[in-house]
């Protein structure tokens, strides 16, 4: 059994720990709020986050980051990527002992361009962490608190911390699967909540079927082209960091990235929908970077540029819609690499 803490109490952090506690880990689930961790340890629920769920007595909260981080050997690092930095630097500033480092997040920092284990590796000392292990894939939390059958994938360079977070986490409904790609499966997790923005918005202009799926899969082909540009196996994009979470996040409800596309779709405007939200959509500052990435690494991205139009240029989702379909004809697979 291993010594594992979750740094980041919404709603993906409390499911993941709780996957870990009943899997028979001493897990420990660190929240910056006080009364968040008072409602954990009391009354064993998180009713912000994950309403109607009973979490297993044995999964204990704290607000002290410097015991989360120094008396565990496992640190899940479960917390928004605009927090990451922030958080790396409090228990940094405590930390005594390597550890083990698994991010569970899915984004990419606008301006820097960086990674989620990139902006890792710059804020936490090379001796203070052996491993950064990504664990990414098609996983709403609303599904794994409720045990239904759900496949991720822990991408590392090194596979026997890979190994090592996939037995910690795998069991009868959370299969864990390793792949040595970390950054095709970052950058498919990533860039998946852009094209789940876009997704949601066509639903909610009353487009169809048709729309959708055009969406899915000329979204993967931009994705999968910035990734191999970026130095990812073309591979990747067709597995569970790529395909598979495209998928449930462009047709869930569950997807906070959907239903605030939805609303956008609808004609709500920005502040308001994410002020409705109350949990975090990624996929609004990872467009940001998405239009800086198309740039840098002179790719086309049409659909991550058309929702970047809507988002941050005031055009409307049906003049961006408009605009995609008239744009010159092409080939289809020769545009796909
Ligand atoms: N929810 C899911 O089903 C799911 C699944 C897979 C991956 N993810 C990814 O996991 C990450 C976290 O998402 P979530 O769904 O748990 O978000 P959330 O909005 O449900 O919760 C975010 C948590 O982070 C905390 N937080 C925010 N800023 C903080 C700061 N500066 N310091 C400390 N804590 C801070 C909040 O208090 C909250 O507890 C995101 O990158 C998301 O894309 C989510
Ligand atoms: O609710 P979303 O849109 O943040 O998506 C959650 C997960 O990333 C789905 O795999």
């Amino acid at each position: 059994m291993e010594n594992i803490s979750v740094l980041g109490a919404g709603s993906w952090g409390t499911a993941l720990a709780m996957v870990l506690a009943e899997n028979g880990h001493r897990t420990t689930i660190w929240s910056h709020r006080q009364d968040q961790v008072d409602e954990i340890n009391e009354q064993h629920t998180n009713a912000k986050y994950l309403p109607n769920t009973v979490l297993p007595q044995s999964l204990t909260a704290t607000s002290s980051i410097e015991d989360a981080v120094n008396d565990h050997d496992i640190i899940v690092i479960a917390v928004p990527t605009k927090a990451i930095r922030e958080v790396c630097q409090q228990f940094v500033a405590t930390q005594t002992t390597e550890k083990l480092f698994v991010h569970v997040s899915k984004g990419i920092e606008p301006d820097s361009l960086k990674r989620i284990s990139e902006l890792l590796q710059e804020e936490i000392p090379a001796a203070l962490r052996s491993d950064i292990v990504v664990l990414s894939g098609p996983s709403h939390a609303e599904e794994v608190v409720k045990q239904q059958p759900t496949t991720v994938t822990v991408a590392c360079e090194n596979m026997v911390a890979a190994e090592r977070v996939q037995d910690a986490f795998m069991n009868g409904y959370f299969r864990v699967y390793t792949l040595e790609d970390v950054i095709g499966a970052e950058i498919g997790g990533a860039l998946k909540n852009v094209i789940a923005l876009a997704a949601g918005a066509v639903d909610g202009l009353g487009y169809g079927d048709n729309a959708k799926a055009a969406l899915i899969t000329r979204g993967l082909a931009e994705i999968t082209r910035l990734g191999v540009k970026m130095g990812a196996n073309p591979l990747t994009f067709s597995g569970l960091t790529g395909m598979g979470d495209l998928i449930v996040t462009c047709t869930s409800v569950h997807s906070r990235n959907w239903r605030a596309g939805n609303l956008l779709g609808q004609g709500y405007k920005l502040p308001e929908i994410l002020a409705q939200m109350g949990m975090v959509v990624e996929g609004v500052r990872t467009a940001k970077a998405a239009h800086q990435l198309a740039q840098t690494y002179d790719v086309a991205m049409p659909i991550s540029s058309a929702l970047y139009n809507v988002l941050f240029e005031e055009q409307p989702p049906k003049d961006a819609v408009d605009a995609l379909m008239a744009r010159m004809k092409k080939r289809e697979i020769d545009e796909m690499m």
